[in-house]
């Protein structure tokens, strides 16, 4: 298992591409069963989460083509993939496929909204909480289905297609409002969402429907309304920038300090996480194309927050913000309302001299003078990159082991961040 380096003490200087979001790229890859025809879509981060997927859309029928590279693209620029579902032969997504990873059952939407069944195994993903799927279940009852779980699988089906409903969600979930939102395009009628999750990912998922032909209005409210269609069509769409990848460097940099240009990224898509990082003394400008974070010589001040569903600050930022506060000028709270189980980067963050104690659902962060580096191990993948980020700013060396986690969700990490001046080496094991 690979292992990565770290020599830290050096400030962060330059530009960083942003890739496009895995948690965008995922639900628009698992719409292209929606439709015979080919979904276009560009900006798609190499991954290994979107590699994951496409062996799994590959064992339903679906074939897919990476668009060759155009003369002058780096590896850093997101990939072009061509969908076409126009031959599904399978409409099971055995274990071993969907167990790595959560999003993948949400192939269960479009499966059964195009064909009438759908036999998916239950998820893996992040241990970072018990992540039920009743709700995504309930959405496909109300809108007709018939569900029974059988060794290990949600089988469902419906006779006569899926009939529009109003789907009332009683906590927002990102995954519930994608798979409600892919059930309901191809349903008979009208489907209202209520409390739907208001994430940008929701909105790019809902935008590249509707370039498909589908009828939706309210996506990023709480309100979503659909009407039916009987057929979607190809569509080209570019997957939105990662707003997590985008929040994630942002807090190195606030960590290590120093001055990058975040490209290809909008600030608007994590207003709450830069407000947050302002007020620890960290300079944001928003650009035309980017964001520019800048932390000169000031030390960090101390912030308490509280993770929530979009427009709130993220919980897949959580872990980066708790590596930065590790050295903020006094006590920090922070409350992790998402998921039961998202501080296992508590532990790790402490091997680097990290001074946090639980209390129920908040850490409580006391900054230190210094970090110093040591082993660590990777948890999960937004804690793993917390180690990256602490390591970036400890004295001495860190060595992360097991980094596969990172490499579900960061492109080409080491690559950004040695070109800003960072001391980071991937040993191959
Ligand atoms: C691939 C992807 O996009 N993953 C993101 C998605 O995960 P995911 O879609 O799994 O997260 P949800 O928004 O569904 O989960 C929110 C909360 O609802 C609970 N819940 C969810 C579904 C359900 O049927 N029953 C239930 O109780 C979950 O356990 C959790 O406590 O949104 C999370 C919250 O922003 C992010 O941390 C993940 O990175
Ligand atoms: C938790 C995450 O991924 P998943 O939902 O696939 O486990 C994440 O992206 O931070």
């Amino acid at each position: 298992m690979d292992r990565i380096h770290i020599v830290g003490g050096q400030p962060l200087h330059g530009i960083i591409p942003i890739s496009g979001a895995k948690n965008a790229a995922l639900p628009l890859m698992i719409a292209s069963l929606l439709t015979g025809e080919t979904l276009e879509l560009s900006n798609v981060p190499r991954l290994a989460d979107v590699a994951s997927l496409l062996r799994i859309l590959g064992n339903h029928g679906v074939d897919h083509m990476v668009v060759g590279k155009r003369p002058g693209q780096t590896t850093e620029a997101g990939q072009t993939i061509r969908l076409t579902a126009s031959n599904v032969i399978d409409t099971t997504a055995p274990y071993d496929l969907v167990s790595t990873m959560r999003a993948s059952f949400w192939v269960i939407a479009p499966l059964l909204a195009r064909f009438g069944e759908a036999r998916v195994s239950l998820p893996g993903g992040c241990a970072i909480g018990t992540r039920p799927v009743d709700l995504l279940l309930m959405a496909l009852e109300t809108l007709g289905a018939t569900i029974e779980i059988d060794g290990g699988y949600a089988v469902a089906r419906t006779k006569n297609g899926l009939r529009g409903g109003e789907i009332k969600f009683p906590k927002v979930t990102v995954g519930g409002t994608h798979v409600a939102l892919m059930a309901a395009v191809l349903a008979h009628g009208t489907t209202v969402i209520e409390n739907a999750a208001r994430e940008p990912e929701v909105v790019d998922l809902a935008a590249c429907l509707a370039r498909m032909g589908a009828r939706i209005e309210g996506a990023g409210t709480p309100r979503i309304v659909i009407e039916g269609v009987s057929r979607l069509s190809g569509a080209r769409h570019a997957v939105l920038p990662d707003r997590i990848e985008t929040g994630t460097y942002a807090m190195a940099v606030a960590m290590t300090g120093g001055d990058v240009t975040l490209e290809n990224t909008r600030a608007d898509l994590l207003h709450s996480a830069l407000d947050i990082l302002g007020t620890t003394g960290t300079e944001v400008t928003p650009l035309d194309h980017g964001i520019r974070v800048r932390r000169n010589g000031h030390g960090i001040a101390a912030v308490d927050i509280t993770t929530d569903p979009f427009p709130g600050f993220p919980t897949d930022l959580q872990a980066q913000f708790m590596a930065l506060m590790t050295k903020a000028r006094g006590q920090s709270r922070i409350r992790e309302t998402i998921f039961e189980n998202r501080f296992m980067h508590v532990q790790e963050l402490a091997r680097l001299g990290a001074k946090i104690r639980l209390e129920g659902d908040v850490a409580v962060v006391e900054g230190v003078e210094r970090l110093k580096g040591a082993p660590v191990m990777a948890t999960d993948l937004r804690a793993s990159v917390s180690l990256v980020i602490a390591g970036l700013a400890a004295e001495g060396e860190t060595q992360i082991n097991r980094v596969y986690h990172l490499d579900r969700g960061f492109e080409a990490l080491e690559a950004k961040l040695v070109r800003c001046g960072a001391e980071i080496r991937r040993e191959r094991v």
